[in-house]
């Protein structure tokens, strides 16, 4: 039997060859980036990404290995990140402040190797990548318990760039304080959407008598319960660890299947894979006239293209008359020839917002 000195002599000897392997690797990757600044092809290529882990979390499980698919996920996409950084550093923008979820979306899928910008509002996101300040934005689009974000919405009804990814993550919470006894907190700080999501939790506590102090983010109420011992907040472990704040209670979320879909922005399309989604935006010119929906609708079920989600925003024409458009995702990809056929026959009323591999959820 291997005593723990084989053991480290072994895994020493492994480290070794897997460390020619990923210098092997990166050598092809700088070739790609090569090719790539040769005919203007965008860097990051999440549909290759996805392929790559299909194809290995097939492998594993054909070899009975003991990595899953969350395992090579959490490997390899950090490999990814230092392939892209090595073709050209990248910049993301995201929804801060730092320890934010939307910071640990954007760094689960940007690594440590790329340079981040935290950025008060969504709006600032996009004004961010549209100036090329930053080559991608992450923000929310929408959360399994509160339902779609409308500022993301309305942004990219205006804007010029595009969905080139979609990821989905569990949202968890903790409860965090510096106070030394429960009887000490005096007000508890959170976004408006972390009270909502642990009611039962903050009730069993006894801890709806005490002030609730709605703040821009989870990670603003952690910096702000760092700063006063009779405070606690609710926010995500990693906001509580990053500003100091110790944790007392985990997961405190009503529902534990709490998951917010993020979206990655950027000024590229993305090649076919073969599980896509595809979103737009519609404004239907007669969508007064009742069976305007239906109709178009219809067409989508010709095709035997599947929506996975509808929703519809008010808006204000031109006239100043009550509209409305609606936010449209489907599956598939925008140059899939039955695809193209129905958004064509609607040129006027689409707004194409991106093409990208399906998410995990
Ligand atoms: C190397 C490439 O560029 C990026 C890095 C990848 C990788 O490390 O395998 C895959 C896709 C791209 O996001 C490529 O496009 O093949």
């Amino acid at each position: 039997m291997k005593t723990l000195d084989d053991c480290r002599v072994a895994i020493d000897a492994i480290d070794t060859e897997l460390l020619e392997l990923l210098n092997k690797r990166m050598k092809v990757v700088e070739r790609v980036g090569e090719i790539k600044a040769d005919t203007g092809g965008a860097i990051y290529r999440p549909e290759r990404e996805k392929a790559i882990i299909e194809r290995l979390t097939k492998l594993s499980q054909e070899e009975n290995g003991i990595l899953n698919r969350a395992a090579i996920e959490a490997i390899f996409l950090e490999i990814f990140a230092v392939s892209r950084n090595l073709e050209l550093p990248e910049r993301i923008a995201y929804l801060g402040p730092e320890g934010s979820f939307t910071h640990q979306a954007a760094e689960s899928r940007f690594g440590a190797m790329s340079e981040y910008l935290s950025l008060n509002s969504i709006e600032s996101v996009f004004k961010t990548i549209e100036a090329g300040r930053a080559k991608f934005g992450v923000v929310p689009i929408e959360n399994s318990r509160d339902g779609i974000v409308g500022e993301t919405l309305d942004l990219l009804s205006k804007s010029s760039m595009k969905i080139v990814s979609e990821l989905y993550m569990p949202i968890h919470v903790a409860f965090a304080t510096k106070a030394h006894k429960l009887e000490d907190i005096k007000k508890i700080y959170s976004k408006d959407k972390g009270f909502g999501q642990c009611r039962d939790f903050l009730s069993e506590h006894g801890f709806n008598d005490i002030e609730h102090i709605p703040v821009e983010s989870t990670a603003k109420a952690a910096i702000l319960a760092a700063e006063d011992e009779s405070a606690a907040a609710i926010c995500s472990h990693i906001a509580a660890k990053l500003y100091g704040v110790p944790v007392l209670f985990e997961n405190i979320e009503d529902e534990s299947e709490n998951t917010t879909r993020f979206i990655i922005l950027s000024d590229f399309k993305n090649g076919m894979s073969d599980d896509d989604k595809t979103s737009i935006l519609v404004r239907l010119k007669d969508a007064v006239e009742a069976g305007a929906l239906v109709h178009f609708l219809q067409d989508f079920d010709e095709e035997k293209i599947n929506l996975s989600k509808i929703e519809s925003r008010p808006s204000i024409d031109k006239d100043g008359g009550f509209g409305y458009w609606f936010y449209i995702d489907f599956y598939g990809h925008i140059d899939e020839e039955r695809i193209k056929k129905v958004i064509d026959k609607h040129a006027s009323e689409v707004t194409w917002l991106g093409s990208y591999a399906k998410g995990e959820n």
